[in-house]
């Protein structure tokens, strides 16, 4: 078993002291060159869990370590992507796929900042597009700017929130592959948050699933030894049965806060769908 590049062990937040927290004792590992999906019912905190395992704010309790160092602040090596690309307007396609580049802190001479900026964008299919604007992109080209601007930094892991979920079905899917792509062929690791189910059967090699309240991992799923290596066909007949047994999970993990829900133990995986993303045509009986 290869050393974690991220490890977080028993981390728990709470936004306000006295209020109960949003989640606790959470425990999780990301390996090299491995994708990790993080799935789990709508305001569980996986958000803020990935805030956490960022460096973009400290936990209540537990600790992170990239690498087996503490994490303080974002690490060199990771790069963060959300679902908002966060383009600056003033600047081309290049512009932003190099920015950050030009920190002093990285010590990256002129010309490694223009081959990084050339390649990435070569990486995401942009190098046609390097003197546009991000007005003038779609808002799939414009995630690919971002994933772009994230493999610049060649970072050993890459940390996503939902950034595909504003895509229509098609852009996602070719988004989904390309990211499968790209951190196997630059050796890297991702951890992505998404609500779609579907998504992460395709794209991880492992689905962590976050519930209850306080929420935790409840889940964990290997689906290279179950589907084979990603990216996947969502055909595979191998992937409705498992998506069936995640949806009956988070069922079983419901928040029965969780608005309209009566959704609490015993529910099937059907009713669930009406609320999570999920094609729930493609839905076998559960018994
Ligand atoms: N800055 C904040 N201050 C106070 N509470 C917050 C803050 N950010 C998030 N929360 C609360 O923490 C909980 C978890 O939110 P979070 O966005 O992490 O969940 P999520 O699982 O990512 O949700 P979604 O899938 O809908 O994006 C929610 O109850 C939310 O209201």
């Amino acid at each position: 078993m290869p050393t974690p590049l991220l490890a977080a062990r028993g981390l728990a937040l709470n936004y306000r002291r006295g209020a109960p927290p949003v989640f606790t004792g959470v425990d999780l590992t990301v390996r090299p060159r491995e994708i990790v999906a993080l799935v789990g019912e709508s305001g569980c905190g996986k958000s803020s869990l990935l805030g956490l395992l960022a460096g973009l704010a400290r936990p209540s309790a537990g600790a992170i370590q990239f690498r087996g160092t503490p994490v303080q602040s974002t690490p060199g090596e990771v790069a963060v992507v959300f679902q908002d690309p966060c383009l600056l307007p003033w600047l081309s396609v290049e512009g932003n796929a190099g920015f950050g580049l030009g920190f002093r802190r990285l010590g990256l001479p002129r010309a490694e900042r223009r081959a990084r900026v050339a390649a990435a964008l070569t990486d995401v299919g942009l190098a046609d597009h390097a003197r546009r604007y991000p007005h003038q992109l779609s808002g799939g080209m414009a995630q690919r700017l971002a994933l772009a601007r994230a493999l610049g930094r060649q970072p050993a892991l890459i940390l996503l929130d939902e950034p595909f979920s504003a895509l229509d079905a098609i852009t996602r899917e070719a988004m989904q592959a390309l990211l499968t792509e790209l951190v196997h062929r630059h050796a890297s690791a991702a951890l992505l948050v998404t609500h779609d189910i579907d998504e992460a059967l395709r794209v991880s090699d492992r689905v962590l699933l976050m519930g209850g309240r306080p929420a935790g991992i409840v889940g964990e799923w290997d689906l290279v030894d179950a589907l084979g290596p990603a990216p996947r066909e969502r055909h595979l007949p191998r992937i409705l049965g498992l998506r069936a047994e995640i949806l009956d999970a988070l069922t079983r993990h419901r928040s029965p806060a969780f608005p309209g829900a009566g959704l609490g133990a015993g529910a099937s995986a059907r009713d669930a769908a009406t609320s999570f993303s999920f094609d729930p045509i493609a839905l076998p009986e559960t018994p």
